[in-house]
């Protein structure tokens, strides 16, 4: 999958991911208002503008970029209602050929982690019959179990040609709370990087390993070390944009070939019509404003590289 990425990537000349973290927030009052005259003020309706909300936005931006990462908790805080949209929106993008990655951060003792796999990026069994339930293309994970919730997951990517980011270094402001700790004098974090050169050593699709990690934009300084670390593996960036990572914080994270990360903008994006700079479009035309905070962003990061 990882190679599909890169392929992805080349093509759109954008090392770019939106992030669909659709906050109700976020959605302009014309299109709540409007589901919620459809289908009241319930969880129904929320689901539904969120939907109308996400479409709108990718309609406008699938053909400039890569992929898209819909975190998931955006969509569960409505229930059932919102996990189907979460669902719609993951088989809308990849009907648009964007990679998808779910965002879920999921990680558990081997048995629960094997469950997850499924339910994310592998196939369960239903009688005599495979399912698939959600099927994203990538996943990111939380290492903190150690191996035996990590290895159900990357089984799954060997099977299925599929993807995970780990969480290496987080971009929020506590990461360093534990992360940084020392230990055999190195902080964990470089301790969890060395796993994951380890994890995806037998998933190698060319130059990178389908198990990538995520390092966020706002410690440049433990990008460069964790870059030289893990020359391999992909990584996937947040931190871009609503939380202060800036295009010299980003550089970094990538290698000499241009490759080699991938960062994600949220809020930067999808809520943009919101931002000065973005006003003139207007709410009415949201998904036009959150097509130029793309463009925006692709030659910011350009530049750099
Ligand atoms: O795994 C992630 O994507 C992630 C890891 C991390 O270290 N920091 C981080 O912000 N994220 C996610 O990246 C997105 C960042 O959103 P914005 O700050 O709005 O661009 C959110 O979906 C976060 O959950």
């Amino acid at each position: 999958m990882i190679r599909q990425l890169i392929d992805r990537i080349q093509k759109t000349n954008a090392p770019v991911c939106v992030g669909l973290d659709p906050m109700l927030s976020y959605i302009p009052d014309h299109v709540t208002e409007k589901a919620f005259h459809e289908l009241g003020e319930t969880l129904e309706g929320a689901a539904e503008a969120i939907w109308q909300f996400n479409k709108e936005i990718v309609d406008h931006v699938y053909d400039l970029i890569p992929s898209v990462k819909p975190q998931i908790a955006m969509y569960e805080q409505f229930g059932i209602e919102g996990l189907k949209v979460y669902d719609r929106t993951v088989k809308y993008c990849q009907e648009k050929g964007l990679i998808v990655i779910g965002d879920a951060k999921r990680g558990d003792i081997g048995s629960t982690s094997a469950a997850y796999a499924m339910a994310h990026i592998g196939k369960v069994k239903v009688g005599s019959k495979i399912l698939t339930a959600f099927h994203t293309d990538f996943l990111t994970v939380n290492p903190y179990l150690g191996t035996d919730g990590i290895a159900p997951f990357v089984d799954v990517c060997k099977e299925e040609d599929k993807g995970l980011f780990v969480l290496v270094k987080t971009s929020n402001p506590s990461s360093g709370e534990f992360q940084d700790r020392l230990i055999d004098g190195a902080p964990l974090y470089e301790h969890v990087a060395k796993k994951v050169v380890e994890w995806g050593a037998d998933c190698m699709d060319g130059t990178y390993s389908n198990i990538g990690a995520v390092v966020g934009a706002t410690y440049p300084e433990m990008s460069a070390v964790l870059r030289k670390l893990m020359p391999n593996t992909y990584f996937l960036v947040p931190g871009y944009g609503a939380q202060g990572g800036t295009a010299e914080d980003l550089k970094p994270c990538f290698n000499k070939d241009g490759l080699g990360a991938i960062v994600n903008s949220s809020r930067g994006i999808i809520a943009a019509y919101k931002q000065d700079a973005y006003k003139k479009f207007g709410p009415e035309h949201f998904g036009e404003a959150s097509r130029q905070a793309v463009i925006d962003m692709v030659s910011d990061i350009n530049r750099v590289l």
